[in-house]
């Protein structure tokens, strides 16, 4: 297991002959005091911890080495840290700074995000009124929108892995289950990635992401695109004003069977414009729905400041 930026930083010693040396320092688990449980997976724990030297907060990642044999994950925790590696530039992504391991763990040092989850914070409100919803819509979109720009599919987005920041900004987390396209050189040289159509069908992917907020064509021929991650955004959406997802049955199967006869409802009430959206983004055939910057270009989102200036903005106050 290769670390990467496991050199965390450097610092000056002297040799014996008093001469200035320069000594990688590699972080380890002494190097932190732990907290509470953020989150526990089948084969990882995430933790609060504090960096006992710089007195910064992370969420550390633990991730059980031989569990990830025993389960035959490795492929998914390569997937996750190559991922992460590749989304290292933008606000609305949880970013990981350095990885280390001991005998029987990984450490992934990563964001914090003390808000905790938007899902949460939905259950506290209910729903989100119409500028709330914008915001937080705006902000996981851009996310999206950078996501792909770097040949990323999340393949399961949803308000529970869509963190808040201590300045109510959102950051988007767990990349286990997300799908790089391969990167290619263009004539002058700049990457760019293959577009889905471009991509081999990855049938032998036994993936489905969560039930509420899969999409048909990942139920019907088993193939994630970029725009499957649309259609859970126009889920989040629905659901961030609705105050519960489209598509929501007794069990899985009923769930996936409302999902393929597009079988949902409006609430009374709910915006007509925000309305229009989501109807253009729960659209079975994904080739019909509508595309990030036709997204972005929807009424709903007027006078949104695309960009990082939606990142300096102030979270507007949750009512
Ligand atoms: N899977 C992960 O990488 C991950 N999981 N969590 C906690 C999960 C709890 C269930 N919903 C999805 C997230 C985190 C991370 C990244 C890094 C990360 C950073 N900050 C937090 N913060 C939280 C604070 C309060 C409650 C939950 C999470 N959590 C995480």
């Amino acid at each position: 297991w290769q670390d990467r930026g496991a050199a965390t930083g450097v610092q000056r010693e002297y040799d014996a002959n008093g001469q200035p040396v320069l000594k990688a320092i590699k972080k380890g688990v002494k190097d932190f005091d732990f907290g509470t449980t953020l989150g526990e997976g089948s084969y990882s724990t995430v933790l609060a911890a504090l960096d006992r030297s710089t007195q910064k907060q992370y969420a550390i990642k633990v991730l059980d080495k031989r569990h990830i044999i025993k389960e035959k994950k490795v492929k998914y925790v390569n997937i996750e840290k190559e991922t992460l590696n590749r989304l290292t530039d933008h606000p609305g992504v949880v970013r990981l700074y350095y990885t280390f391991q001991d005998e029987r763990s990984l450490y992934f040092v990563l964001d914090l995000c003390a808000g905790g989850e938007l899902l949460s914070v939905l259950k506290r409100m209910t729903t989100f009124d119409e500028d709330c919803t914008r915001f937080y819509g705006a902000q996981i979109l851009d996310t999206i929108s950078y996501m792909h720009s770097k040949g990323v599919i999340h393949r399961d987005l949803k308000p529970e892995n869509v963190l808040m920041d201590d300045q109510q900004h959102i950051k988007i987390t767990d990349f286990g289950t997300a799908k790089m396209l391969e990167a290619h050189q263009d004539a002058s040289g700049r990457t760019y990635y293959d577009s889905d159509a471009g991509q081999l069908r990855d049938r032998a992917t036994s993936f489905v992401g969560t039930a509420e907020y899969v999409s048909p064509e990942l139920l019907t021929d088993k193939n994630a695109c970029k725009a499957s991650d649309l259609w859970a955004f126009g889920c989040i959406i629905y659901q961030l004003l609705a105050g519960r997802p489209p598509f929501k049955a007794a069990n899985e199967y009923l769930t996936f069977q409302k999902i393929v006869a597009l079988e949902y409802d409006f609430p009374t009430g709910f915006p007509e414009t925000a309305r229009d959206l989501v109807e253009r983004l729960l659209v079975l055939d994904p080739h019909l729905r509508l595309s990030l910057e036709n997204i972005k270009a929807h009424d709903f989102f007027r006078g949104i400041n695309w960009g990082r200036g939606l990142w300096r903005e102030k979270a507007p106050r949750l009512r």
